[in-house]
């Protein structure tokens, strides 16, 4: 028996349902958000004015979070936000919503309307962040607000905590709340943070939208690669030099994808949960994977978005070299962004990509490697996913399919693994793919309404977490 087939209890709930007023105060408040430029531009250069701006903003937008005496708010790293929501009941286990408040710079080409104006036009409310992430930041602070005006006092405590630098790796504001917690003793039931949607058309045959949540992230290396040699004049070259040694080197390495991964981790039930939405036959091959994996492992790596899924992958971003035309260049510079799968180490692609290069003129310098993610529980007893699930099946009762997922970029809940091993990501909104290009892209916006439904089911998923769990016979236990 598990918690999958469990009722939630329906006595003393708040219903979720929203004035006039205070749906028009919500889609405000979050046009505000959008108008404070939180941007992290490099590892030296944030925003801070607009860092410190915000943090007033949401104490002017949120009074009654700011003013429950049950609820303790600290600044940790000096522009994250770290809530502590005290349950009535200490047995239970706490949990934690996470998200995140700055951006990735916007410069104006290319967008529609202005990315720090909030605009609303044609049902949408425009601007960087809109999807990536403060509606998230906005809809957690929110939801909380609107339970707090109806009296709501919580049986499960929980946190909320908002990191500055997640697009600079979190180092500042999630670990720093991470290792907080960690002092305090505390220990969670599980995490919920960005890195997955509602898809909608990622996969040509599934016609239907599904929900995925993310149990897993990939790990990352950022490697330079680096060919010294000695500068002299051009006109007597020596046979090769510095940038024809690595553009060889790199060439190889772009020629030779890393192995291929579907046979480990929670894909498998992902297209086995998918298989019936698929036309004949690949709906047979799906079912069936014990027989027909080569196949569908070739069609899995022909779309850029599923080849991500089912291995590490390379992108060469950034090479550098050479000083004049006439200088036969001393050094050569190539920086490479690998993803690694959770069913690889960064020791293991470390040698494959040694082996690959196999030149000794070539150096590595690692300048940022972690590991992937270990994959959270998603069965019948993982409370987290489970109330997910649930929420999910309530709040969009038109989505009949939710599986576990990779992220296939990186979150701040990664700074989180010592405190629980459940991390789940997820983002309850609807993504197309062309929403999924505008996140770090151009024209980033949200529905009004995608973003009320962001709200409701935060406001149903934290009444959920409250619920006791009462498992239910399966049918066949009757
Ligand atoms: C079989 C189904 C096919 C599904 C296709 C998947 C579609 C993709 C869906 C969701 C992916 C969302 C990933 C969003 C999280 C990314 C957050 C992010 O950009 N993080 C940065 C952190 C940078 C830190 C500084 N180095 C990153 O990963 O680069
Ligand atoms: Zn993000
Ligand atoms: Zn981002």
């Amino acid at each position: 028996k598990g918690l999958r087939g469990r009722e939630l209890q329906e006595t003393s709930r708040i219903p979720s349902k929203f004035s006039g007023e205070e749906r028009v105060a919500m889609k405000e408040a979050l046009k505000g958000a959008i108008q404070i430029p939180t941007v992290s531009f490099s590892p030296e250069e944030s925003n801070t004015t607009a860092l410190a701006e915000f943090g007033e903003y949401i104490r002017k937008v949120f009074p009654t979070v700011f003013s429950t005496s049950f609820i303790q708010h600290e600044t940790v790293g000096d522009y994250s936000h770290l809530f502590t929501v005290q349950g009535s009941d200490t047995s239970l286990q706490p949990y934690m919503l996470l998200a995140h408040l700055d951006v990735v710079p916007a410069p104006e080409e290319g967008w529609e309307v202005p990315p720090f104006s909030g605009l609303e036009h044609d049902g949408f409310i425009h601007g960087r962040g809109t999807l990536d992430n403060k509606n998230s930041v906005m809809a957690l602070l929110q939801a909380l607000e609107l339970l707090l005006i109806r009296n709501y006092i919580p049986r499960r405590s929980f946190f909320i905590a908002l990191g500055h630098d997640e697009e600079l790796s979190g180092m500042n504001g999630a670990q720093k709340i991470s290792a907080l917690l960690q002092a305090r003793g505390v220990q969670l039931a599980f995490i919920v943070d960005e890195g997955s949607f509602i898809l909608d058309g990622f996969i040509s045959y599934v016609k239907k939208p599904f929900a995925m949540i993310s149990v897993s992230e990939k790990g990352a290396i950022h490697l330079m690669l680096q060919v010294n040699m000695t500068p002299g004049h051009s006109s007597a070259p020596p046979k090769e030099t510095s940038i024809g040694i690595l553009a060889a080197a790199v060439s190889r390495l772009e020629q030779t994808p890393m192995p291929h991964m579907f046979a480990s981790g929670p894909l498998d039930i992902t297209m086995q949960q998918l298989a019936d939405e698929f036309p004949f036959p690949i709906n047979i091959l799906l079912s069936n994977l014990w027989l027909f994996r080569p196949l569908v492992n070739r069609l899995m790596e022909r779309n850029y978005l599923t080849n991500a899924l089912v291995r590490t992958t390379m992108a060469l971003t950034m090479f550098n070299a050479g000083v004049k035309v006439n200088v036969i260049p001393p050094a050569a510079q190539a920086t490479i962004n690998f993803r690694i799968h959770p069913a690889q180490t960064v020791r293991e692609v470390l040698e494959f990509v040694k082996d690959i290069v196999a030149d000794d003129r070539v150096q590595f310098h690692v300048l940022n490697a972690f590991d992937p993610l270990p994959i959270s529980p998603f069965d019948d007893q993982a409370l987290g996913y489970q109330l997910l699930r649930q929420t999910i099946q309530s709040v969009f009762p038109e989505i009949d399919i939710v599986t576990p997922g990779i992220c296939i970029g990186n979150t701040d809940s990664r700074h989180f693994t010592n405190l629980t091993t459940g991390i789940y990501r997820f983002n309850p909104i609807y993504m197309q793919p062309g929403d999924f290009r505008s996140v770090h892209g151009i024209n980033e916006k949200i529905s009004v309404q995608g973003y009320e439904t962001q709200v409701k089911f935060i406001f149903e998923f934290i009444q959920n977490a409250d619920s006791e769990a009462q498992p239910v016979p399966h049918l066949h236990e009757l």
